[in-house]
Protein backbone atom coordinates (compact mmCIF):
# COMPACT_ATOMS: atom_id res chain seq x y z
CA UNK A 1 0.00 0.00 0.00
CA UNK A 2 1.44 3.42 -0.69
CA UNK A 3 1.49 6.47 1.40
CA UNK A 4 2.12 8.81 -0.54
CA UNK A 5 -0.76 11.60 -0.90
CA UNK A 6 -0.88 12.23 -4.43
CA UNK A 7 -3.41 15.23 -3.40
CA UNK A 8 -0.32 16.92 -1.32
CA UNK A 9 2.66 18.01 -3.96
CA UNK A 10 6.01 17.14 -2.60
CA UNK A 11 7.87 20.62 -1.83
CA UNK A 12 11.00 20.02 -3.53
CA UNK A 13 14.15 21.81 -3.41
CA UNK A 14 13.81 25.67 -5.01
CA UNK A 15 15.25 25.53 -9.22
CA UNK A 16 16.26 29.48 -8.25
CA UNK A 17 18.24 28.52 -4.94
CA UNK A 18 19.86 25.67 -6.16
CA UNK A 19 20.51 27.44 -9.45
CA UNK A 20 22.19 30.25 -7.63
CA UNK A 21 24.59 27.79 -5.32
CA UNK A 22 25.68 26.55 -9.11
CA UNK A 23 25.79 30.04 -10.22
CA UNK A 24 28.66 30.99 -6.78
CA UNK A 25 30.13 27.82 -6.58
CA UNK A 26 31.18 28.09 -10.59
CA UNK A 27 32.07 31.74 -10.05
CA UNK A 28 34.68 30.10 -7.11
CA UNK A 29 32.94 31.37 -3.76
CA UNK A 30 32.98 28.52 -0.94
CA UNK A 31 29.19 28.80 -0.11
CA UNK A 32 30.67 26.45 3.21
CA UNK A 33 30.84 29.87 5.58
CA UNK A 34 28.06 30.18 7.85
CA UNK A 35 27.39 34.12 6.63
CA UNK A 36 26.93 32.37 3.26
CA UNK A 37 24.68 29.29 4.23
CA UNK A 38 21.42 31.29 3.25
CA UNK A 39 22.52 33.50 0.58
CA UNK A 40 21.29 31.62 -2.85
CA UNK A 41 17.67 31.85 -0.83
CA UNK A 42 17.92 35.33 -0.09
CA UNK A 43 19.49 35.91 -4.19
CA UNK A 44 16.37 34.36 -5.03
CA UNK A 45 14.15 35.80 -3.12
CA UNK A 46 15.57 38.91 -4.27
CA UNK A 47 15.22 38.46 -7.80
CA UNK A 48 11.97 37.12 -7.84
CA UNK A 49 10.74 40.25 -6.30
CA UNK A 50 12.24 42.44 -8.68
CA UNK A 51 10.57 40.27 -11.23
CA UNK A 52 7.34 40.39 -9.99
CA UNK A 53 4.61 42.03 -12.27
CA UNK A 54 3.41 45.13 -10.67
CA UNK A 55 -0.69 44.80 -11.16
CA UNK A 56 -3.28 47.36 -10.70
CA UNK A 57 -6.79 49.17 -11.92
CA UNK A 58 -6.23 52.49 -13.71
CA UNK A 59 -9.04 54.11 -11.45
CA UNK A 60 -10.22 57.10 -13.98
CA UNK A 61 -13.01 59.85 -13.51
CA UNK A 62 -15.02 61.65 -16.11
CA UNK A 63 -13.23 65.40 -16.97
CA UNK A 64 -16.14 67.21 -15.52
CA UNK A 65 -14.20 70.64 -15.33
CA UNK A 66 -12.66 70.34 -19.25
CA UNK A 67 -9.36 70.49 -17.56
CA UNK A 68 -7.23 70.73 -20.92
CA UNK A 69 -3.68 72.15 -19.39
CA UNK A 70 -0.63 69.53 -18.34
CA UNK A 71 -1.25 67.32 -15.57
CA UNK A 72 2.05 66.34 -14.34
CA UNK A 73 3.63 64.22 -11.57
CA UNK A 74 7.42 64.77 -10.71
CA UNK A 75 10.24 62.46 -9.26
CA UNK A 76 8.28 58.91 -9.27
CA UNK A 77 10.43 56.82 -7.92
CA UNK A 78 11.69 53.70 -9.59
CA UNK A 79 13.94 50.62 -9.29
CA UNK A 80 15.10 48.01 -12.61
CA UNK A 81 16.85 45.40 -13.60
CA UNK A 82 19.08 45.52 -16.46
CA UNK A 83 18.28 42.97 -19.41
CA UNK A 84 22.10 43.14 -20.33
CA UNK A 85 23.84 42.65 -16.58
CA UNK A 86 20.85 41.61 -14.14
CA UNK A 87 21.85 44.75 -12.10
CA UNK A 88 20.26 47.15 -10.86
CA UNK A 89 19.33 50.78 -12.46
CA UNK A 90 17.09 52.73 -10.57
CA UNK A 91 16.05 57.15 -10.38
CA UNK A 92 12.86 58.86 -10.73
CA UNK A 93 10.58 59.66 -14.06
CA UNK A 94 8.75 62.59 -14.65
CA UNK A 95 5.19 61.27 -16.01
CA UNK A 96 2.11 63.72 -17.92
CA UNK A 97 -0.69 63.98 -19.79
CA UNK A 98 -2.97 66.36 -20.89
CA UNK A 99 -6.66 65.16 -20.42
CA UNK A 100 -9.10 64.53 -23.27
CA UNK A 101 -12.72 62.96 -22.10
CA UNK A 102 -11.22 61.44 -18.32
CA UNK A 103 -8.81 62.08 -15.79
CA UNK A 104 -6.39 59.06 -13.92
CA UNK A 105 -6.36 58.82 -10.86
CA UNK A 106 -2.97 60.32 -9.78
CA UNK A 107 -1.53 57.45 -7.84
CA UNK A 108 -2.14 55.79 -11.16
CA UNK A 109 0.70 57.84 -12.80
CA UNK A 110 3.38 56.15 -10.27
CA UNK A 111 1.79 52.63 -10.58
CA UNK A 112 1.61 52.64 -14.28
CA UNK A 113 6.06 53.86 -13.44
CA UNK A 114 5.87 50.99 -11.09
CA UNK A 115 4.58 48.53 -14.05
CA UNK A 116 6.57 49.45 -16.26
CA UNK A 117 9.64 49.39 -14.57
CA UNK A 118 9.33 45.81 -13.46
CA UNK A 119 11.05 42.85 -15.26
CA UNK A 120 14.68 43.18 -17.12
CA UNK A 121 14.71 45.95 -18.99
CA UNK A 122 16.46 48.76 -21.00
CA UNK A 123 15.32 52.52 -19.68
CA UNK A 124 14.22 53.05 -23.20
CA UNK A 125 11.15 50.55 -23.30
CA UNK A 126 10.20 51.82 -20.11
CA UNK A 127 10.03 55.41 -20.75
CA UNK A 128 7.72 54.05 -23.83
CA UNK A 129 5.49 51.76 -22.33
CA UNK A 130 4.88 54.65 -19.92
CA UNK A 131 3.28 57.10 -22.80
CA UNK A 132 2.07 54.12 -24.70
CA UNK A 133 0.02 52.81 -21.43
CA UNK A 134 -1.59 56.43 -20.87
CA UNK A 135 -2.38 56.41 -24.37
CA UNK A 136 -4.46 53.30 -24.61
CA UNK A 137 -5.98 53.79 -21.04
CA UNK A 138 -6.64 57.00 -21.26
CA UNK A 139 -7.04 58.28 -24.86
CA UNK A 140 -5.68 61.80 -23.98
CA UNK A 141 -4.47 64.81 -25.71
CA UNK A 142 -1.63 63.93 -25.53
CA UNK A 143 0.85 62.16 -23.16
CA UNK A 144 4.59 62.00 -22.16
CA UNK A 145 7.39 60.35 -19.73
CA UNK A 146 10.95 61.70 -19.14
CA UNK A 147 13.14 59.04 -17.16
CA UNK A 148 16.23 59.81 -15.68
CA UNK A 149 18.35 56.70 -14.85
CA UNK A 150 21.65 55.97 -12.59
CA UNK A 151 22.69 52.31 -14.27
CA UNK A 152 25.00 49.91 -11.82
CA UNK A 153 26.77 47.95 -14.30
CA UNK A 154 28.02 51.74 -15.65
CA UNK A 155 29.32 52.85 -12.18
CA UNK A 156 29.80 49.71 -9.89
CA UNK A 157 31.84 47.58 -13.19
CA UNK A 158 32.68 48.35 -16.76
CA UNK A 159 33.35 51.87 -17.36
CA UNK A 160 32.59 52.85 -13.78
CA UNK A 161 31.17 55.87 -15.08
CA UNK A 162 29.71 56.96 -11.27
CA UNK A 163 27.56 59.90 -11.00
CA UNK A 164 26.41 59.88 -14.78
CA UNK A 165 22.60 60.20 -15.63
CA UNK A 166 20.73 58.87 -18.48
CA UNK A 167 17.57 60.76 -19.92
CA UNK A 168 14.98 59.14 -21.96
CA UNK A 169 11.71 60.57 -23.15
CA UNK A 170 9.05 59.57 -25.06
CA UNK A 171 6.00 61.81 -26.09
CA UNK A 172 2.51 61.16 -27.62
CA UNK A 173 -0.37 63.17 -29.04
CA UNK A 174 -0.01 66.63 -28.34
CA UNK A 175 2.92 66.82 -26.73
CA UNK A 176 4.87 65.82 -29.22
CA UNK A 177 3.14 67.37 -32.44
CA UNK A 178 2.35 71.26 -30.45
CA UNK A 179 6.18 72.58 -30.72
CA UNK A 180 4.67 75.29 -27.73
CA UNK A 181 3.49 72.00 -25.65
CA UNK A 182 6.12 69.82 -26.02
CA UNK A 183 8.28 73.03 -24.79
CA UNK A 184 6.38 72.98 -21.78
CA UNK A 185 6.40 69.34 -21.22
CA UNK A 186 10.16 69.22 -21.37
CA UNK A 187 10.77 72.79 -19.44
CA UNK A 188 8.21 71.53 -16.57
CA UNK A 189 10.43 67.59 -16.53
CA UNK A 190 13.77 69.05 -16.55
CA UNK A 191 15.73 68.57 -13.09
CA UNK A 192 19.21 69.76 -14.46
CA UNK A 193 20.84 66.41 -15.24
CA UNK A 194 19.29 64.15 -13.17
CA UNK A 195 20.01 66.14 -9.73
CA UNK A 196 16.20 65.64 -9.90
CA UNK A 197 15.15 64.19 -6.50
CA UNK A 198 13.07 67.05 -6.22
N1 LIG B 1 20.34 51.50 -24.56
C1 LIG B 1 20.52 50.99 -23.34
N2 LIG B 1 21.66 50.33 -23.08
C2 LIG B 1 21.82 49.84 -21.84
C3 LIG B 1 20.87 49.97 -20.83
N3 LIG B 1 21.35 49.37 -19.71
C4 LIG B 1 22.56 48.90 -20.03
N4 LIG B 1 22.86 49.17 -21.32
C5 LIG B 1 24.06 48.90 -22.13
O1 LIG B 1 24.02 47.65 -22.74
C6 LIG B 1 25.29 47.45 -23.32
C7 LIG B 1 25.65 46.01 -23.37
O2 LIG B 1 26.81 45.98 -24.15
P1 LIG B 1 27.93 44.86 -24.18
O3 LIG B 1 29.09 45.44 -24.91
O4 LIG B 1 27.33 43.59 -24.73
O5 LIG B 1 28.23 44.62 -22.64
P2 LIG B 1 29.59 44.77 -21.85
O6 LIG B 1 30.69 44.05 -22.57
O7 LIG B 1 29.34 44.38 -20.44
O8 LIG B 1 29.85 46.35 -22.02
P3 LIG B 1 30.45 47.40 -20.99
O9 LIG B 1 29.33 47.76 -20.04
O10 LIG B 1 30.82 48.55 -21.86
O11 LIG B 1 31.60 46.78 -20.27
C8 LIG B 1 26.23 48.31 -22.50
O12 LIG B 1 26.70 49.36 -23.32
C9 LIG B 1 25.34 48.88 -21.40
O13 LIG B 1 25.75 50.17 -20.95
C10 LIG B 1 19.67 50.67 -21.14
O14 LIG B 1 18.77 50.84 -20.33
N5 LIG B 1 19.54 51.15 -22.41
ZN1 LIG C 1 23.49 46.58 -17.76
Amino acid sequence: MSIVNDAIPAVGPDPAEEAVTALLTALGVDLGEESLADTPRRVAAAYRELLEPHEFTATTFPNEDGCDELVLVRSIPFQSLCCHHLLPFFGVAHVGYVPGKRVLGLSKLARVVQASARGLQIQERITTRIADWLTEELDPLGAGAVVEAQHTCMSVRGVKAVGAWTTTSAVRGVLREDPHRREEFMRRTESGGGVGWR
